[in-house]
């Protein structure tokens, strides 16, 4: 079979055969993949794949692990239904068999061991199925529609987990649908409850889970906003104006990246609740702020045009390459007053003598390493991987940078803890241990961003200030 499939109904069923290689390669590596790194490894390896098919193979490979944990739970209960059930002739009660998938699957090695069980074929039926019960639309037009007569038994059982589902305890059947595993239900519980989510959120939650959020984009000044919408609406983009400095993509055909407007650096891609992170930092002209963890400068560049060159921000990170990428942004953008300096959260780092002469930093950004439990809707693999031993050695990661950061906060001066997860243990927890050890800070706000309150990641962004 060649690699380069054309679009049409002819070979559609080489188009399946392919789909299958490609998945039964992605869960065939030492671990689960992270499937946007693996696929784009794997499409860069072979340049015959089209942009067509790219975007299918994408889109189909992602909804197998966005719907990977449904699509056990569906082969099980087949499996029950249709082999021991007609042997034994003995009734399935749901509420038993849901416990016993929850305790059947308690890790990644679980689910990925399962997912090599399975005949991919079988895979992608429960991936179907589940795909057109959901919102979530192709962006390609290839169907993935079954006919009429394919997969009989296979509906129908679709159809009675949908039904016994509907009757079930409404968390756990929004679990199942949504494909999130089981382990995670204290978590989910806690999260509700602490952040208030009314009935509509719970449920915006979880439905956004089936979609990646929009592309939003940051202007790095509000005068650029013209500009910037001429260029997106002529190359074909469908743009709403979110508010004077953010746009939100609707519909795009890709290629942002070439756009004049992108290249002389009036803008940035950044996720709605990143941007709502960064606002918190309230820097004024000629203030000295440090981002700690400042991976590829996203918040940097934000704050760096709040600043406009009026001030000074320090950006560090363990990974020196990222800083590269900082510095290549800053240049592209015109601002100078950004320093970069690596650092591993042991110790402060060596700033110059001016952060001394200033007593210390008006603003120090800690935006964490931490478990992306608020990137699902992105990298769906994901929440197949944190462990409760993964969030333990990330809470300890995150309390020691934000205790060694805080030593460099002025008199006065803010403190502001962030991450893009929704778990209490990486959030107030975090904030409410660091609070009982430094008793001279105090919490001025925390609060959850982005999903479910807008169609963005989720994140967690807490303020305090140094007395
Ligand atoms: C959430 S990401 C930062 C994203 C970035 N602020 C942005 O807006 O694009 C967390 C960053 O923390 C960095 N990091 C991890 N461990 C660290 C440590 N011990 N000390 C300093 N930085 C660390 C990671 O390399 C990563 O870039």
């Amino acid at each position: 079979m060649s690699e380069k499939q054309n679009i049409n109904t002819k070979n559609y069923e080489g188009r399946w055969l392919h789909l299958n290689k490609l998945w039964r390669a992605a869960i065939s590596q030492e671990t689960l993949p992270q499937m946007d790194r693996w696929l784009a490894q794997e499409f860069a390896k072979n340049s015959k794949y089209g942009s067509r098919d790219r975007r299918w193979y994408s889109e189909c490979l992602f909804a197998g692990i966005r719907y990977g944990y449904f699509a056990l739970f569906c082969e099980d209960f087949f499996n029950l239904k249709y082999k021991i059930n007609s042997e034994n002739k003995k009734e399935i009660h749901f509420q038993n068999f849901i416990q016993y998938f929850k305790n059947k699957y308690l890790s990644v090695e679980d689910i990925l061991q399962a997912f090599r069980k399975m005949n991919e074929e079988r895979f992608f039926i429960w991936i179907r199925l589940r795909y057109l019960a959901s919102n979530a639309k192709l962006q390609e037009n290839i169907s993935i529609e079954t006919n009429e007569n394919e997969f009989l038994n296979e509906k129908k059982v679709f159809l009675e987990i949908e039904k016994q589902l509907n009757h079930n305890n409404i968390l756990i059947s929004q679990m199942i649908m949504q494909s999130v595993p089981l382990w995670f239900i204290d978590q989910i519980e806690k999260r509700f409850s602490l952040s208030n989510w009314n009935k509509d959120q719970q449920d915006s939650f979880f439905s956004l889970l089936e979609s990646r959020p929009p592309m939003w984009l940051r202007l790095n000044d509000e005068k650029f906003k013209t500009n910037v919408l001429n260029e997106l609406i002529k190359e074909g983009f469908q743009v709403e104006v979110h508010n004077s400095f953010t746009l939100k993509v609707i519909e795009g055909k890709g290629g942002i990246f070439a756009l004049n407007s992108f290249r002389a650096g009036l803008f940035e891609i950044q996720d709605l609740a990143s941007q709502q992170i960064g606002e918190h930092i309230e820097a004024k002209f000629g203030q000295f702020v440090w981002d700690t963890c400042a991976g590829g400068g996203g918040k940097t560049q934000q704050i760096a045009s709040f600043l406009k060159n009026k001030g000074v921000i320090y950006a560090s990170d363990i990974r020196e390459y990222k800083l590269e990428e900082v510095k290549k942004r800053a240049r592209k953008s015109g601002f100078f007053n950004i320093r970069c300096l690596p650092w591993n959260g042991e110790g402060l780092p060596q700033f110059q003598k001016e952060v001394e002469n200033k007593n210390g930093f008006d603003w120090v950004l800690v935006d964490a390493p931490c478990s992306s439990s608020g990137t699902w809707r992105r990298n769906p693999d994901s929440k197949y991987r944190i462990t409760k031993e993964n969030i333990s050695s990330l809470m300890d990661l995150q309390l020691n940078i934000l205790q060694t950061a805080s030593e460099a906060v002025r008199s006065g001066g803010h403190l502001v803890y962030s991450t893009c997860s929704w778990l209490y243990e990486e959030n107030e927890n975090i904030i409410e241990c660091f609070i009982k050890n430094n008793p001279d800070f105090t919490i001025i706000n925390h609060k959850m961003l982005g999903s479910p309150m807008e169609n963005a990641d989720t994140m967690f962004v807490a303020v305090i200030q140094k007395k």
